[in-house]
Formats: C-alpha cells, structure tokens, sequence
C-alpha cells in the first residue's frame, strides 16, 4: 500500500470506530460525571490542563469514586479512585489491563523497551531479573551511601551559604535534589559518580535536567488531541511519527536519550566483563548482570535489554525520589513547628548514636523517628509524584467497587461492567485524598494522622505496597524501588534538617503543582522556567531540643 491510502485507510478506520464508540449505548453512559465541552477534547483539558490533582478532586467530590467523562471524540472514558475497583485492575486482572500503547510510547522513549514498557511475558521476565537488587537487605544497605550523597550537597550548600553576608541563601530545591538523587542512584544502581552534586555542567545531569516539565509539562490543546489521535495508529507508524517528530519536546527526549545510552553502553559492558573477572559488586547492576547470566537463554535479558533498564532505573529513580524531597521541604516550610519537631527528633536519634559512639545514623535509629516516618507517609500521601496510571481493558471485564454507585437513571452499581477496550484513568492523587481511608481531614497535609490511633484506617482492600498508598501503584507492575526510596528519603531529610533551617520566599506562595508525567513544583507564570522551588536555607540553630 502506498502512504496516501495508507492515511485515509487509517482516517476512514478511525472515524468508523469514533463513531461506533459515540453511538454504542450501555450501562456505562449512565455512569455520573461531568457534561463535555468539546468534542474535539472532551474534558481533558480540565483533566490534564490544570493544575495537578485539582479537577479530579472536584469529580471526586461531586461524582464519587467512579467518574465518567469524555475523552477526544465523544467518546467514554473513567477515573479511578475506588480502592476496589483498582485492586482489581493493579493485581487481581494480573496483565489483563494494559498500559495505553500511546501512553507506552512515553516509556520507550524516555527509556527504551526495557520495564517501563515491556508487557506480560517481556515483562514478567525483565521484572525477575531486576528483582534481586531491590529486596529490603539490599535496600538497607545503601543507607550509608545515601547519606553521604546528602552530605556531599549539604557541604556545597554550607560552603555557600558561610560566603553570604547573612548567613543564609536561596536554593532551587528540586534543582540541587535533582543532582544528588542522580548521584545516588549512579552509585547505589550502578557503583558509577556521575558527579552531579559538584559539576553543574555534568553532561547527563545536564540532559536529564527540566526534562519532564519541558517535554511534558502543560500539554497544549493540540499535543492532547494528537495523543489521542495515536491510539489509532498502528504501533510501528506510531513509533515512526516518534522518532521524527521535529518538535522541541521531542528532540530533547531524543538528546537525553543518546547521553544515557552512551554511559549505559559502557556501563553494561564493564559490569559483565568485572562479572567474568569475578570481580562483580553489590550495586544494582552488577546483581541484575549476575542475575541475568545465572538465568537459562530463554529468560535472558538482551543486550539492548540490559541497557534499557539502566535508563529506566534512572528515570523511575532520580525525578521520583527528588520532587518527592522538594515537596517534603515545601510543607515543611509551611509548617514550622512541625519542622522544629522534625529537628528535635533527628537530634535526639544522633545523640543516641553518638552515645554508642558512632557519628552516623544506623537503621534502627531511622525506624526509631515516628514523625519523620509520618512526615514521609504523608508526603507521598499527598504529593504522589506519579498521578495517573492509564489502562485499556485487554477483554471484556467486571470492576468491583468498594463503594456502589447511583447511576444518572438511578440504578445502583456494586459492579462495573467493563467491555474490552474501554479506557480507564487510574488516579493515584484521589484515592490517596479517600475520606474513607485517611479521615475526614484527607485533603489536609497532616503527619499527625499516622501517629493516632484510628485516624487511618485499613478499609478492606490493601492496595500499594506501602502504607497501603497508591503512590508505588500495586500489582505485578508495582514500583520495584519502593524501598530503595524510602531509605534515600529518611537519609536527605536527616542530613538537611539536622544542619540546615529552610524557610519560605516571596515565591512560596505562588508553587504551582505542575502535572508533567512526575509531579514538579514549578512557579504560577514561570512555568517555561522549568521546575523551581526557591527556598531560604540558613544553619539549623545548634543545640535545639
Ligand atoms: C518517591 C519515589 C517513587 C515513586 C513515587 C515511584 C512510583 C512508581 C509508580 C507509580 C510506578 C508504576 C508506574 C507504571 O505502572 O507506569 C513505578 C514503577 C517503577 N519504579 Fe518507582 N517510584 C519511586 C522511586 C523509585 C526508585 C528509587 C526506583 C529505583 C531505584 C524505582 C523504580 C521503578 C521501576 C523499575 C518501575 C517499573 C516497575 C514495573 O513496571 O514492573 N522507583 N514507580
């Protein structure tokens, strides 16, 4: 077939489909939710237009946790907040929802065919490969590693901060996080310093830097209808259109992409060579090389395969842990009572230790800080850095809903009848704000509520693997870094707040929630200037109890 009647093959396939999807009527109409505006764009302009979070509130208290909308063309689709509905989807269907093939294009780009993008046995293979390096013992271990990337920032900032007049200086948190976490996760995942704590100009902190707001932050009206318009396209045309598209957003993917390929290249190779040698190590990659090499040809990861889950390792594990930072030291500023509280605790934990005569903070002192664990449950509570998870159904399905829902014909649902090929948003932001789970006060950042008895309660589905959040998701695609992030997380707040006071700027009020693939802090009418969170950073008072 020549291209032109490729096109309109392609065109008179979709309008057939459109249509069909527009006239289909069934249960599913009935569903409550908001009238469209658009045909072109339904309501996702409010959906994915606004700041992050804010419209699926609005849908979750109006409509409940089950919401019908429209997407391009009139046609259905659903947010998913309900935790029933969503444990089936992320564990009980095991592969029968997938990720949207538009929406996977994302991950092939960003970090090519490795975990991120692989689906059922692809997947199921990578995953028992990449397991091995991210158990709790291994997690544990990188504790000493963490902290000393965060000290390694703490010194630069109190290099500069002691050259200040007043003894104190602006930061762009998400900035400095953004290049200590590349330093973490370069040294836990694969035992290499991309030095990007010291060198501003290092060439992949560089790349990776501002990647999500630019290629994906504020989608215009025409990019999320084009995005829709991919759905229908065959995967290799899709894939085509991709890797030629001239827009600004994608060649800076395509930039990232050749940096991290090349290190990952040379990363590979050395791992398996020091593995023949018998010289393997205990990061990250060197236990998948050995993993991999232990497994029968069959569940082997290819070449390309092993470089791919270097990038995602990078990618899942850098911008993730470091906005989730930034957001942490954001509330804290807005609340600094509960920052002093913080400080005495993270006091008292060091003077234990120095009375066993050690200078650094063991496990057992960090899983002995019940504020500072409450402090990050609700961080990742409230902030969830990842929103949304898309899914298609694979075949026709049946979602159970922890709580029914009243139909607009006032029928009541204790199940959702799903035909296959129905398109569903899954919202990581609402269920964690369910009033049900975390109380009334759910949309109010309050640490408090992981300490009171009964505040949170257990509800009867357990859902993520954390605190039972959806901010890991759950199921066979969980965050297999859940442990790894945790730790980096207690070890950066412990080494900042123990020798760092942060304060609030001029800017502090105007931090937009900017839904760009991760959830960055960026500021209201700066949002071309990329992630920002400035903050005031002067000593910690010495001796504060
Ligand atoms: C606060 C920090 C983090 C958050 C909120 C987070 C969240 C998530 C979420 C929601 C997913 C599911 C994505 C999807 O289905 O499309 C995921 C997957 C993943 N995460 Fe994380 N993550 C974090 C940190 C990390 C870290 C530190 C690592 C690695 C060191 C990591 C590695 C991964 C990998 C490899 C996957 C893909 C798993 C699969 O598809 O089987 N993440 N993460």
């Amino acid at each position: 077939m020549d291209p032109p009647t490729y096109f309109i093959g392609i065109t008179i396939a979709a309008c057939v489909y459109v249509l069909y999807k527009v006239t289909e009527s069934s249960v599913l109409d009935n569903i409550p939710g908001p009238s469209s505006t658009s045909f072109l764009l339904g309501n996702l302009g409010e959906l994915m237009q606004n700041q992050a979070g804010l419209t699926e509130f609005s849908w979750q208290e109006t409509y409940g946790d089950v919401v019908k909308f429209k997407a391009s063309f009139g046609i259905n689709r659903f947010l998913i907040s309900d935790p029933k509905a969503l444990q089936h989807i992320l564990q009980t269907s095991g592969y029968r929802w997938v990720k949207f093939q538009e929406r996977k294009e994302f991950s092939r780009m960003t970090s090519g065919r490795g975990l991120l993008w692989a689906d059922e046995d692809a997947h199921k293979r990578q995953r028992k490969v990449m397991l091995p390096g991210f158990g709790t013992p291994e997690a544990k271990n990188f504790l000493p590693l963490f902290l000393s990337c965060a000290a390694s920032m703490s010194q630069r900032w109190s290099d500069i901060i002691s050259s200040e007049k007043d003894q104190s200086h602006v930061f762009n948190i998400p900035e400095w996080a953004s290049r200590a976490t590349l330093d973490a996760i370069g040294q836990a995942a694969f035992d290499y310093n991309f030095g990007a704590t010291d060198d501003h100009e290092n060439e992949l902190g560089k790349a990776y830097q501002n990647m999500f707001v630019n290629a994906f932050g504020s989608p215009s009206k025409t990019s999320l209808v084009m995005l829709e318009l991919l759905q229908f396209l065959p995967l290799s045309l899709m894939e085509f259109l991709n890797d030629n598209n001239p827009s600004r957003r994608m060649a800076g993917i395509r930039k990232v992409t050749k940096v991290a390929n090349g290190i990952a290249k040379e990363l590979v190779s050395t791992k398996s060579e020091a593995l023949l040698e018998g010289k393997g190590k205990k990061d990250i990659m060197s236990l998948l090389v050995k993993a991999n090499a232990g497994e029968n040809p069959k569940g082997q990861l290819s070449e390309d395969e092993l470089i791919s889950q270097m990038r995602v390792l990078i990618l899942a594990g850098h911008e993730t842990t470091s906005n989730t930072l930034a957001w942490l030291l954001y509330e804290l500023v807005r609340n600094p009572e509960l920052q002093r509280k913080l400080r005495a605790e993270i006091r008292a934990a060091e003077k234990v230790a120095s009375l066993r005569g050690e200078s650094e903070l063991k496990i057992q002192d960090l899983e002995g800080m019940p504020l500072l664990g409450a402090t990050i449950r609700e961080t990742l509570r409230f902030h969830p850095v990842a929103l949304h998870l898309f899914r298609t159904a694979k075949e026709d399905d049946v979602l159970p809903l922890s709580t029914p829902i009243t139909t607009t014909h006032g029928e009541v649902l204790t199940e959702i009848p799903m035909p296959k090929g129905s398109r569903v948003v899954l919202s990581i932001s609402a269920y964690n704000r369910n009033k049900k789970l975390f109380g009334e006060d759910a949309h109010v950042f309050n640490p408090y509520r992981w300490l009171e008895a009964g505040h949170v309660k257990k509800g009867n589905v357990s859902l993520g693997p954390f605190a039972n959040l959806a901010t890991f998701s759950g199921g066979n695609r969980s965050c297999i870094g859940w442990r790894f992030a945790l730790i980096e997380l207690q070890a950066f707040a412990v080494e900042l707040l123990s020798n760092f006071e942060f304060s609030a700027t001029s800017k502090t009020e105007k931090i937009r929630r900017e839904a760009a693939l991760a959830m960055v802090p960026t500021i209201e009418g700066e949002v071309e200037n990329g992630a920002q969170l400035p903050l005031r950073v002067a000593f910690a008072p010495k001796g504060e109890e």
